[in-house]
């Protein structure tokens, strides 16, 4: 019978054992840091949500781990998985820094719906998670400012000042006050995103890994994308407030039920304090938000900083909703506007892959300005490796493929802003078309198709002309047996060619519901193999992928562990970029700048040709 990973009570009873080494090595007292030296802390998320504080010993590996989870949860080693970011945890523990996040998931294959619960003991329940009420998680760096609210929250959580649930947007947010009972920070717990486990809004159905509302991201991985907004906004310039990932205990949160063991919460009993995951940001008194109002009174620059940064962050979600409007004192005027913008919720930035971004600002007779000379000095100083680096190193557990998108994208921006186009040609270049039968791709997904598939075409060539000089030399060794009967290469027996010269924008029209078959058979099938070439060819649908015709398994994985059923379904986007090795990626970004200047000119004749259009019909 399988267990349940998920019940909060169970978690309590876990964290006893959880604390206690499986093996007897006791190691020295490290005083700084109050625990044994080579030992550090981690977090394990169940993937309803639960999260465990639990001591790594330096012995410790993924195996030993998931022992303590297995004395600890009743879990069998080989029915559960234990991920970091991309990583699936097989062995080797040494990537994953202390505070860092793990998710331990349920290997499919093993699940069963008839799950017990296993009541604890008296006992039990008087072992505490060490931890304290708020702990950062992941940030080397950690801000005063942020260092510094914890600190206020966690002040007035002992003086019994509660938070407050917010009821609008569709997933669990919390205010956070201080002493005075002021709102100094939100809170938003990634297991309540919508359709996580324990949304409060009745948006669920999804287990954490699993893709979310945007099919790019994954459900529970918006905390670290907040973060990693504000960590990319160097300087404050487009005013991002303040955030952290936090492991954040309080009996505030919620836990729907059938996540609980208990069919039914307890009346009349204190709710019990519930460990979460979560992003937790400075709260900004603010006026209104940018779709209460015209528009008109935004200053320019702000926009543009704005645009700027979610140009570089891909954001998927930049909705009016989204952007905080705070009236100035007077003299206090930013930009010589009478109003500040706050940028907030940028839980959809960096997806895994291209997708449909969503700018309001698009249109903005703000965004057709062209950019000032400061804007254009930032953005020239705006560094891809130097960005991908720090957020590697601030927030270990992000995706390499989220980290492509961000090179990508502020490769993009800095060529074109660089060429002079202004920020809504940006943006529209980035944006999907709509006709009435179908979504086209954007012109920087086009791009990416056309880049892809030069490169495939090189490839293809050098592998022709490899071929046909072995095809020659087997002729010269076999002349004298069939000069008539030459050999057929091997690769083209499998029709690879044909897969690889169809039409790449041909997107391929799969609906939610498919993808939720599709997962459910997997399911069913348990742990699948990871993927080999054709495989991958066949998973990336649309991608021109060079693989199908290099089918070098380690090249394709490039050294991350992943398995086939842990990537994302690719028919939200048109193109990949995760499933090209190190090597590729490179030679595929050299390719893509040196095509932008040709589609910035292509944009170029379209802006005129509109003008053109517009002036002979305002003469008509
Ligand atoms: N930093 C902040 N300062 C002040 N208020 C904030 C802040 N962040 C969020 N809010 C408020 O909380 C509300 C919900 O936050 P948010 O939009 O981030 O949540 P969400 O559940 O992701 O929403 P949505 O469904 O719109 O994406 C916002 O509409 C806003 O009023």
């Amino acid at each position: 019978m399988a267990p349940n990973l998920d019940s909060p009570v169970q978690t309590q009873l876990a964290i006893a054992v959880l604390n206690r080494p499986v093996t007897n090595e006791y190691h020295d007292i490290n005083k700084s840091e109050g625990r044994p030296a080579g030992r550090r802390r981690v977090f394990v998320q169940t993937d309803s949500g639960c999260v465990l504080g639990i001591e790594l010993d330096r012995g410790d590996n993924a195996h030993t781990v998931k022992r303590k989870l297995q004395v600890a949860l009743h879990v069998p080693t080989d029915e559960s998985l234990l991920t970091f970011g991309d990583l699936v945890l097989k062995n080797d523990l040494s990537a994953v820094r202390k505070d860092s996040p793990l998710l331990l998931t349920r290997n499919f294959m093993h699940r069963s719906s008839s799950t017990p619960c296993l009541s604890p003991t008296g006992k039990d329940l008087q072992h505490r998670d060490r931890s304290g009420p708020i702990e950062i998680i992941g940030c080397l760096r950690h801000h005063s400012i942020t260092k510094q609210l914890v600190k206020s929250v966690v002040k007035a959580i002992q003086n019994v000042v509660d938070p407050i649930p917010i009821h609008n947007g569709l997933g669990g947010a919390y205010y956070f006050r201080n002493c005075k009972g002021e709102r100094i920070a939100i809170v938003k717990p990634t297991d309540e995103e919508p359709f996580a486990p324990n949304n409060p809004k009745g948006f669920i159905g999804k287990a954490l890994g699993q893709p979310g509302l945007k099919k790019t991201v994954r459900v529970g991985e918006t905390g670290f994308r907040e973060v990693a907004a504000y960590l990319l906004d160097y300087d404050h310039f487009a005013n991002v407030p303040p955030t952290a990932l936090v492991k954040i205990t309080h009996s505030v949160f919620n836990v729907n039920e059938g996540v609980t063991c208990n069919n039914s919460k307890p009346q009349n009993r204190k709710p019990k304090p519930i460990s979460k995951i979560a992003s937790f940001q400075q709260f900004i008194p603010h006026d209104f938000d940018a779709g209460d109002h015209g528009t008109s009174i935004f200053p320019v620059t702000a926009v543009h900083r704005i645009g700027i940064l979610d140009v570089r962050i891909f954001n998927t979600d930049r909705h009016a909703g989204n952007l905080l409007v705070r009236k100035l004192e007077d003299g206090a005027a930013k930009f010589g506007g009478q109003v500040e913008l706050i940028p907030i919720d940028h839980g959809l930035c960096l997806p895994e892959t291209l997708d449909d971004p969503y700018f309001e600002w698009i249109h903005w007779p703000q965004a057709s300005i062209p950019f000032s000379g400061e804007e254009l000095q930032y953005i020239a100083n705006l560094d891809p490796v130097r960005d991908s680096d720090m957020l590697r190193l601030e927030l270990p557990m992000i995706r390499e493929a989220c980290i492509r998108v961000l090179v990508l994208c502020t490769t993009f921006l800095k060529e074109a802003a660089a060429f002079g186009l202004c920020l809504s040609d940006i943006g529209e270049m980035m944006s999907r078309h709509f006709t009435v039968r179908e979504e086209e791709p954007s012109e920087l997904e086009v791009l990416c198709i056309e880049t892809r598939k030069l490169l495939c075409d090189v490839e293809v060539f050098h592998q022709e002309t490899h071929l046909e000089e072995e095809f020659q030399f087997d002729i010269d060794s076999e002349e004298t047996d069939d000069l008539s009967m030459p050999k057929t290469p091997p690769g083209y027996l499998f029709g690879i060619r044909e897969g690889i010269s169809r039409n790449p924008l041909s997107k391929l029209d799969e609906s939610l519901e498919e993808i939720d078959e599709e997962q459910e058979e997997d399911n069913q099938d348990g742990e699948a193999e990871e993927p080999n070439g054709l495989q991958a060819l066949c998973a990336s649908k649309l991608s021109i992928s060079p693989k199908g015709i290099n089918l070098g398994k380690t090249s394709l994985l490039q050294g991350w562990s992943r398995s086939l059923k842990e990537r994302l379904p690719t028919s939200a986007s048109f193109v990949s970029l995760a499933d090209m090795g190190e090597e590729e990626w490179g030679a595929f970004l050299e390719k893509f700048q040196e095509l932008l200047h040709g589609a910035f000119c292509g944009r170029r004749c379209k802006i005129a040709g509109r003008r053109h259009s517009l002036g002979s019909s305002c003469q008509f």
